[in-house]
């Protein structure tokens, strides 16, 4: 998917960051925050994972639905993802626990977390602003009101091994709305990501604290992504890794290995003569298609869940 957003489409990431933080991209463990509120954002982000060596050891914290995606989701168990239901009551004992497996990994690791906790659309984003208003928080224009507990835990529980928190702020050029299916049509699409590399210790431990510590983040991120929307660009210098010929390497490999083989196959079967033979392909196809479909279905916001809808409790604490 890296090599079809790199090379096929491609799709330009630049990436915007202080130079003194640049060097230590990849070299340390990182907690990453990135705004949800574009349908390939956490290709890009895997994009950037690439660039810094860290695609294999990329961790995020994820929805439970995502761990029954036929191969992605299956592949993401095995890679030790850490998997959340979005219900407190339930994630708050398997989440720490999935994180403190992540203490001893062996590699230098970026773990995701989308505090909006769902995918921006106007709806979410009125309802979460009724609960900053009942919370006495100021409004935000480009986000989601983040949810401060998996974040919280996160913090706690990877102290000590993170070095840092890479607050991530991603936007697309001349108003792009990009879709997986444009990648695989081939369309070119213009990312651009603002990277700030805060020291995990100017975090606070307090969990009130660590809660009003990322709502001041998020107010930061607002403001990064109106100057965006005023000038094009975000604050700060473009220290764009370039893009690395791996990803199309191993895509080159892995088609020769798997295609070559399931085009002798299916000529076969089609030469057989045998109507059934052909139907059953045919049927085959059909249903692979058809599952590849509903996999890129997972990715496009108009097909997102009710998070963020259903249960709005306005807390006015
Ligand atoms: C140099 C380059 C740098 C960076 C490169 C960038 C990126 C690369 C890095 C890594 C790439 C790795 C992988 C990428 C690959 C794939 C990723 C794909 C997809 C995964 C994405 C997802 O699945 S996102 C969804 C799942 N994740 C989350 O939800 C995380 C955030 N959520 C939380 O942390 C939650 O707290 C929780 C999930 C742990 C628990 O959920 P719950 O709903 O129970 O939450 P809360 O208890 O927190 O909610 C209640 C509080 O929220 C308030 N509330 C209620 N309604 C709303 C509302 N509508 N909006 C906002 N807030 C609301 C409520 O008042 C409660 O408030 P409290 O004060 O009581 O907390
Ligand atoms: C060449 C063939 C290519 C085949 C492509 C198959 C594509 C499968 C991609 C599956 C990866 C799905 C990752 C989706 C990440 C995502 O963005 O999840 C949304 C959640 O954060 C929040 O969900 P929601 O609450 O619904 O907004």
């Amino acid at each position: 998917m890296v090599a079809a957003l790199e090379w096929w489409s491609g799709t330009e990431c630049t990436l915007y960051t202080d130079p003194k933080s640049y060097p230590l991209y990849g070299n340390e463990n990182a907690i990453v925050v990135l705004n949800h509120a574009f349908e390939i954002d956490f290709l890009c982000g895997w994009t950037f994972c690439e660039r810094f060596g860290v695609l294999g050891s990329s961790k995020v914290l994820a929805k439970k639905e995502l761990a029954y995606v036929p191969v992605i989701g299956w592949m993401w168990y095995f890679l030790e993802i850490v998997f959340c239901k979005r219900k407190w009551e339930e994630d708050r004992t398997t989440v720490a626990q999935s994180l403190q497996n992540l203490r001893d990994y062996p590699e230098n690791y970026w773990f995701l977390l989308y505090c909006e906790g769902t995918r921006f659309t106007p709806k979410k984003h009125q309802i979460s602003m009724q609960v900053a208003e009942g919370k006495g928080l100021p409004q935000l224009k480009y986000h989601l009101l983040p949810r401060t507990k998996g974040f919280y835990v996160t913090v706690q529980n990877l102290r000590g091994t993170a070095a840092a928190v890479y607050d991530s702020t991603l936007n697309f050029r001349n108003n792009e709305v990009p879709t997986l299916l444009g990648i695989l049509n081939g369309k070119k699409y213009h990312a651009d990501l603002y990277v700030r590399r805060i020291p995990l210790e100017s975090v606070p431990d307090d969990e009130a604290e660590c809660a009003a510590w990322l709502h001041k983040l998020y107010q930061e991120k607002d403001s990064f992504q109106d100057h965006y929307t005023r000038t094009g660009r975000f604050p700060g210098p473009i220290m764009s890794p370039p893009r690395r010929p791996w990803s199309l390497i191993n895509w080159l490999f892995w088609s020769c290995v798997v295609l070559y083989p399931l085009g002798l196959l299916l000529a076969q079967l089609l030469s057989s003569g045998s109507v059934l033979t052909i139907t059953a392909a045919g049927v085959v196809c059909s249903s692979v298609s058809m599952g590849i479909r509903w996999m890129i279905g997972q990715t496009e916001i108009d097909k997102g869940s009710n998070y963020g809808i259903k249960t709005a409790p306005v807390n006015n604490n």
